[in-house]
């Protein structure tokens, strides 16, 4: 059976500009792809913050490089993500999708280089058991920094490689990479195809941006398309919608 990663980005599923707000209309084609992925076979998503994450973690100073000790920002950061998770699994499950919560401030951790350890045992059981995995960017504890940003772009690149998908999705509000006259490039097999126009993200972030998404998906050694939500569609026909990036390891 077919194996799909999909993230549905923050800027899809939120205003990305109104704390802790959730976009209806984004949220609703992004679930209406899920279930349709669902059908077909085996899905895992992944959802970015937002305005919900990055919202608090700016205000807590904690990105992907900075970290805290301070557990009651932690928390405030986790629990924003946690209300955003909510909201897409009582999406998904208003459409008939058997989705459930994988938090990754309980399932994993950075260590002191930085290197993730996602334990995939809890997403692997949920897929054998016929449910839909819904991770999602959150705070994690990081040896030597207390606690970081995990993007969900990270979790993206480790679910993928971990669990050998198939097809990696990562739907977000540009219609794929944009070149410096604002058009689409096709494919990107090296950061130097686009890095004149890479850049973070025009609202509040603390992850990096398109930027940082491509330098993520380059490593990944497999093809990876990011794509707008007019792109949903060709994405679950099996069509490559957007940008693919196409690195090598
Ligand atoms: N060359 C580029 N092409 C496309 N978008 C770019 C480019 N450079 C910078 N960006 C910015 O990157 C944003 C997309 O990255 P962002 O991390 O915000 O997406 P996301 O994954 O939807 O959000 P989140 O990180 O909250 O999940 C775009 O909205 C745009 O403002
Ligand atoms: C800011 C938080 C907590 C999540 C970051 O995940 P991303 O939006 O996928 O980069």
């Amino acid at each position: 059976m077919s194996l799909v990663v999909l993230k549905l980005g923050g800027s899809v599923v939120t205003d990305k500009d109104e704390a802790e707000t959730v976009d209806e209309s984004g949220l609703a084609a992004a679930v209406d792809a899920v279930a349709a992925l669902a059908e077909a076979g085996q899905v895992v998503v992944v959802h970015g913050g937002g305005s919900f994450g990055h919202h608090h973690a700016a205000d807590h100073g904690v990105s992907s490089e900075s970290g805290t000790h301070d557990v009651a920002g932690i928390r405030e950061i986790n629990d924003a993500m946690k209300r955003l998770n909510d909201a897409v699994l009582d999406a998904l499950a208003e459409r008939g999708v058997p989705a459930l919560p994988v938090h990754p401030l309980s399932a994993g951790a950075r260590e002191e280089d930085g290197s993730l350890s996602l334990p995939l045992a809890a997403t692997e059981t949920m897929l054998g058991e016929g449910f839909v995995p819904v991770l999602h960017g959150d705070v994690i504890a990081h040896a030597g920094k207390g606690a970081t940003i995990v993007s969900g772009d990270d979790l993206v690149v480790s679910l993928a490689s971990g669990l050998d998908a198939d097809r990696v999705g990562l739907c977000s509000t540009v219609p794929g990479v944009l070149d410096t006259a604002g058009d689409v490039i096709p494919e990107i097999t090296a950061f130097g195809d686009a890095a004149d126009a890479l850049g973070g993200s025009d609202s509040t972030d603390v992850t990096g941006g398109m930027a940082a998404k491509v330098q993520k998906l380059l490593a990944l050694g497999a093809p990876a398309h990011i794509f707008g939500p007019e792109g949903l569609g060709e994405f679950v026909a099996g069509e490559s919608p957007g940008t693919v990036i196409r690195g090598s390891n």
